[in-house]
């Protein structure tokens, strides 16, 4: 069969396989995966493929795709061979946390030179994707700043830099999906990409993939699903956690730990209601679709991934503290955004470092200051960060499995 171009997939992780591995093998590309973590590239090359699987759209359960046929690299180890497959590509895109980005910008920029040294001059689209408010303007400027003139000149001649919204949930793979293969992946039923339209419309000599779908707005999309969608889905996984479950649709089922996660949303939706001139009362269908989806108890995504990275999801300007921050610019209280942001300073998975790092901020620092320094918060001169600050404390406090008035009185 005649593929349609070379995709290069930034982050082999869970979307990297389950979003972009799979569409782009279903569509006919010839894909190179690139990651940091050499045993994943390992198992990958050892495997020669790998099972996604996805949820049928009705809930019955699992539909499979073998995705085989890829080479992947080491970003590192394996540097000259991913560096030409980045110089071939006509297609990149990116899967990766923001601790990565320095690290992309660097690999594009060290491809671009390749590609001026063995005269390789074609268009190349680089799809960003992350849940990272303001992805587009993070890219553009590193690479204004990092490129030399040179580079510049075959960046902006060749490169369309276009941002997308990663919507798709690509989890761990289930126990059972586990044990058929390593490196499964479980996916809910969502099946598009959302990319740019503005943007992704300048790449008109690639052949396009099948699931893009363009988006006028991505920034006005990512703050939507950012300070709304994720919102809510973080508070189930923090509850969720907090109370004894392990898995979000558990969580989403449970009476009390819902009405948080609603009423932080509905806060959360208030805000940017406000701020985007839309509908006063959400959308019926899409608040009745969402909750579906978060109480379906077929795709078993987990609260320590939902959750995980707490320091980055607690920060200002993400799924808590953006979202409050833009309720309360707009006159609305973000109580249960707030409340539901202090269960985040009390997340555990032992052994993660990003998650430990949190809990060694609190035990040396002590929970206000740990709270002021991963929220980005000032409450001794801004009137907004004092509130939000004063609720994420005071349910803290709340939430401490020691009783004060206890100690208080052992103290005599
Ligand atoms: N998995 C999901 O359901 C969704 C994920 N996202 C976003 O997609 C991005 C990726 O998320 P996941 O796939 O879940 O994470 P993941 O942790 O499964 O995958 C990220 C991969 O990037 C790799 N990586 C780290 N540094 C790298 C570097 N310098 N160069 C190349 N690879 C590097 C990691 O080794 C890992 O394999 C994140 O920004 C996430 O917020 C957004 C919506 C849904
Ligand atoms: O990928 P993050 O930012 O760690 O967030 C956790 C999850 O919540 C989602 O909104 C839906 O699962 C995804 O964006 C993400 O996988």
């Amino acid at each position: 069969m005649k593929k349609k171009g070379n995709v290069v997939i930034i982050g082999a992780g869970r979307s990297g396989r389950g979003l972009h591995g799979e569409f782009c093998y279903k569509d006919g590309y010839l894909i190179t995966f690139g990651d940091i973590n050499a045993e994943l590239i390992d198992q990958l090359n050892r495997q020669k493929q790998y099972l996604s699987f996805s949820e049928n759209a009705d809930g019955s359960g699992f539909d499979e795709c073998v995705v085989s046929g890829y080479q992947a690299f080491h970003i590192h180890r394996d540097r000259p061979l991913y560096l030409q497959a980045l110089a071939e590509a006509d297609l990149i895109f990116t899967a990766t946390f923001d601790d990565a980005f320095e690290s992309i910008v660097q690999d594009i920029k060290d491809a671009i030179a390749l590609r001026i040294k063995q005269d390789i001059h074609k268009q190349t689209a680089l799809v960003v994707g992350a849940n990272y408010i303001g992805l587009y303007d993070y890219f553009s400027k590193a690479f204004e700043q990092h490129l030399s003139a040179e580079e510049k000149k075959e960046y902006d001649r060749y490169y369309v830099l276009a941002e997308s919204i990663i919507y798709r949930v690509s989890s761990f793979p289930t126990p059972q999906q586990k044990v058929r293969d390593l490196c499964s992946v479980q996916n809910d039923a969502f099946s598009c990409l959302q990319v740019n339209t503005a943007q992704i419309r300048k790449a008109d000599q690639i052949v396009l993939p099948s699931f893009f779908v363009e988006e006028d707005d991505t920034l006005r999309f990512m703050h939507c699903k950012i300070w709304n969608v994720n919102t809510s889905h973080c508070s189930l996984a923090y509850l969720g956690q907090y109370y004894g479950y392990e898995n979000v649709c558990d969580a989403a089922n449970d009476d009390q730990i819902s009405r948080m996660a609603y009423y932080a949303a509905e806060e959360a939706y208030q805000g940017l209601a406000r701020r985007y001139g839309l509908p006063k009362v959400q959308d019926r269908e899409t608040k009745l679709g969402l909750w579906a989806w978060y109480r379906d108890r077929t795709m078993k995504d987990t609260v320590i991934r939902v959750g995980n990275d707490p320091i980055r999801k607690l920060r200002r300007t993400d799924r808590f503290i953006g979202a409050a921050l833009n309720a309360l610019e707009y006159g609305i209280l973000p109580v249960h955004i707030c409340q539901n942001a202090a269960y985040g300073f009390y997340f555990h998975n032992e052994g993660d470092p990003r998650t430990d790092q949190l809990h060694e901020k609190i035990r040396t620092l002590g929970i206000e200051e740990t709270i002021k320094a991963v929220c980005g918060l000032n409450p001794d001169s801004d009137a907004k960060d004092q509130l939000i600050y004063d609720l994420i404390l005071a349910k803290y406090y709340d939430l401490a499995k020691t009783n004060p008035l206890d100690e208080y009185i052992q103290q005599g």
